[in-house]
């Protein structure tokens, strides 16, 4: 054939290993291969216009396009695509902005303007254009704007402009649908009546009016500030994405924390769709986080369907119904509409709009009707939040664990005999693995007892007792009573000042090859203070964090609210944060790596990696902060002291040491005598510390040195599971990441079709 092959290496930046299929022009999709997680390749021949797709090695399984988690097209001049990325090209891509031809052909029935020119009906124009321009087309009569071109590439032509349902449903002089009835709904959740439009029973589409309040959104569109919204037009060498155009940002949710708004707001949904459509939707961390988008003057939805709408029997772990929140309505245009259904929806500021595409009476997916469209904006701004559902990825009552996934804990308990395993569903899910481990589920295998936080101390007991644990489980008295015998270290202090306090701090801080140390009650404190007293010698205010960062996840903003940082969020939320992902600049004060990372399962980075960071640090006068809650699980992996490549360090006493609580930060000494003042105005100087002292010094003489051991042992274990054939791509559990990086790793444990118990 004519057509040139192209040489590409498709690259996996996750951690967990990835398919990658082919998708066939009809849709059909085959599998090529899979690539190992952190940077695994694959190499292969292949034709520009080919697309692939991407999602979690499930096994040499069948797959439905629906299941992909990320799809692209093949470039021309494509090399190298990291999935999830910007493609990469052989020749400067400047080049394919270069100016070209393009017809604008009017099919409709009526004079259109365009690029200042009336085309008559079935005429046409000839403008040069360049990619990612836009052209409006306008009625020449009336001046409405009815669609924008979209110059997707390079040599597209024509642009033609058609009439369509959808076209005709946006445009103003469409009057909104009549509801067919009004019903109230009562809302246990909140206790209270919500007026409910119902616009079409099958499919089922209802309009809930005021189903949120001015507070919850205004709480939402902080939170997508905060987070940052980005485009999906991408300006990029493969692509420009038309059919989308607005910014967005996808907001992650607590399920443990009642105060959170989006975790409110899915539980009323939820409830919703579980007493009028009999839904088994349960929220929990397999479910998507919502989608906050926010379009400007001319940007829309075109037609698109957010599950599979045609008539399929529903696939196990599929989206069932969405619920659109209109925190900020449109003014004029930015309707939603279903084209199949004629329906028009112009809804006030929080109302929010439901539509279910799963069939509650046959279980088949919807054929069609729920397609629909964000009709493009054409005054003020326009701001929704998404909420989609999906059943069966969380079966049975919150915060349980599956059975199939107790089945399979427990053969992994049994086959690596000194394995700690926590089946813990509540674990937060790393952000990012929320929509592409949705039939999976995250459990916590852990080198030491004490990260098992959440199992509660009888099961913590069990798994120590049964199964050999680093250390025995003890109660806190039982602790303490052995803990007096550390008296060197117990000296009484008064407000943090003592002999036997101040050698702890040595010696921990001579540990890790600091020159000084400083006790902090807890680890959120210990945080707040270094940056405060860094803040001091800069004046800088921006503070640069991983997006599964301790600080966003679980410290209630503190950072913000109390301390009034900006606040910057950087990197991928399923990779560690890298020198690439950490653009330094001279507003930023400091950098905060994790390390490990918790989220990450322990995931940590090269000696090579930190320099990088380090260095590029130092270059704009950056503060590089290391979060290392878990830093004794990782020092194993390191063959010298990593602490040299950071402005500051916090440990953590409490978790791989077994201590009762607290924290300490470790650095130069000016730094130490800077934070002193901080832990005061905190209130984090207790009139005593001794009792913690003792409690962390006991940890501290008994544990510190055991870290290789662990780190050997889970090792052990994950090479007794892989020689079991129990691990690996395609096996029922997979890990993240796939070799230990520290005395800490994650498993996904997949969920069967079928149940197993
Ligand atoms: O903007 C709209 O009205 C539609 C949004 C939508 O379809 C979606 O978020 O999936
Ligand atoms: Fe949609």
């Amino acid at each position: 054939r004519g057509v040139p092959p192209i040489q590409m290496v498709f690259v996996n930046p996750y951690l967990e290993a990835r398919e990658l299929y082919w998708i066939s022009p009809g849709g059909e999709v085959s599998l090529m291969g899979s690539l190992a997680g952190s940077s695994g390749e694959l190499s292969m021949t292949t034709y520009a216009g080919h697309e692939f797709g991407w999602r979690v090695a499930l096994g040499a399984n069948e797959c439905s396009a629906e299941e992909l988690e990320g799809r692209v097209v093949i470039d021309k001049r494509a090399t190298r695509y990291v999935l999830g990325e910007k493609m990469e090209t052989s020749v400067d891509e400047s080049e394919s902005f270069e100016p070209f031809e393009c017809a604008f052909v009017n099919r409709s029935p009526r004079p259109m303007m365009v690029n200042e020119t009336v085309v008559p009906p079935n005429g046409n124009t000839t403008v040069v254009v360049r990619r990612g321009e836009t052209f409006d087309w306008t009625d020449a009569a009336t001046g409405e704007l009815l669609y924008r071109s979209v110059v997707e590439r390079r040599g597209q032509t024509p642009q033609t402009f058609r009439v369509e349902d959808h076209t005709t449903l946006c445009s103003d002089a469409t009057p909104p649908s009549l509801g067919r009835r009004r019903t109230t709904y009562a809302d246990v959740t909140e206790g209270r009546d919500i007026d409910v439009d119902v616009l079409s029973e099958d499919p089922w589409i209802v309009l809930l009016r005021n189903w949120t309040s001015r507070e919850e959104c205004d709480d939402l569109e902080r939170q997508a500030l905060r987070t940052g919204l980005s485009g999906a037009q991408v300006f990029g060498a493969t692509s420009i994405i038309a059919d989308r155009r607005a910014l967005s940002a996808n907001l992650y949710w607590n399920e443990r924390d009642d105060s959170d708004v989006a975790n409110r707001l899915i539980r009323r949904a939820f409830d919703l769709a579980r007493h009028q459509q009999g839904y088994d939707v349960v929220a929990g961390p397999a479910q998507e986080p919502l989608n906050f988008i926010q379009y400007a003057y001319a940007e829309e939805y075109r037609p698109h369907c957010d599950g599979v709408c045609r008539r399929k029997p529903y696939a196990r772990g599929g989206r069932v119904a969405t619920l659109i929140h209109y925190c900020k309505a449109p003014t004029l245009g930015g309707a939603t509409v279903f084209p199949k259904l004629k329906l028009k929806v112009i809804p006030n500021d929080d109302d929010a709009l439901l539509f279910a595409y799963k069939r509650p009476q046959d279980g088949y997916m919807d054929d069609g009707f729920t397609l629909h469209a964000g009709c493009l904006l054409k005054s003020g701004t326009k701001q929704i939040v998404t909420m989609w559902m999906r059943e069966d990825v969380h079966p049975g009552e919150p915060c349980s664990a599956i059975s199939t996934s107790r089945y399979w804990l427990r053969a992994l308990a049994y086959r690596s005999r000194s394995a700690y395993v926590s089946d813990d569903p509540c674990q937060n899910q790393p952000a990012a693995s929320v929509a592409s481990v949705f039939l999976g589920r995250r459990v916590y295998v852990v080198a030491d007892a004490t990260s098992m936080t959440s199992t509660g101390a009888a099961s913590k007991k069990d798994a120590a007792g049964n199964l050999g644990a680093a250390f025995p489980h003890q109660s806190l008295a039982e602790k303490f009573a052995e803990a007096g015998a550390y008296t060197e270290y117990g000296e009484d202090d008064v407000y943090g000042v003592g002999e036997g306090l101040q050698r702890l701090e040595r010696d921990v801080a001579s540990h890790w090859g600091c020159e000084a140390g400083l006790f902090c009650v807890s680890g959120v404190m210990a945080q707040l203070v270094a940056l405060c007293a860094h803040r001091e010698t800069t004046g800088r205010n921006v503070v640069v964090l991983h997006s599964t960062s301790h600080l966003l996840l679980h410290e209630r903003d503190a950072v913000k609210v109390l301390c009034g940082f900006d606040v910057r969020v950087a990197g991928d939320a399923s990779r560690p944060l890298s020198a690439a992902d950490v653009v330094a600049d001279y507003a930023v004060l400091a950098v905060i790596v994790e390390c490990p990372h918790r989220e990450l399962g322990g995931a940590a980075r090269s000696l090579a990696d930190f320099k990088a960071m380090r260095e590029q640090c130092e270059s704009h006068g950056v503060i590089l902060h290391v979060d290392g809650a878990r830093l004794w699980e990782a020092s194993p992996y390191y063959e010298t002291s990593i602490t040299v490549f950071f402005n500051s360090i916090y440990v953590s006493f409490y978790k791989g040491l077994g201590a009762s609580a607290g924290a300490m930060l470790l650095g130069p000494d000016d730094f130490v005598a800077r934070c002193r003042p901080w832990l005061r105005r905190f209130g984090g100087n207790l009139h005593a510390t001794a009792p913690y002292a003792l409690s962390r010094a006991r940890g501290f003489r008994l544990y510190k040195d055991d870290f290789d051991d662990r780190f050997a042992k889970l090792n052990d274990i994950v090479q007794a599971l892989r020689e079991a054939r129990l691990v690996g791509s395609g096996k029922r559990l997979s890990l993240v990441p796939e070799e230990p990086q520290s005395a800490m790793i994650h498993f996904v444990v997949r969920e069967s079709r079928r149940a197993r118990l």
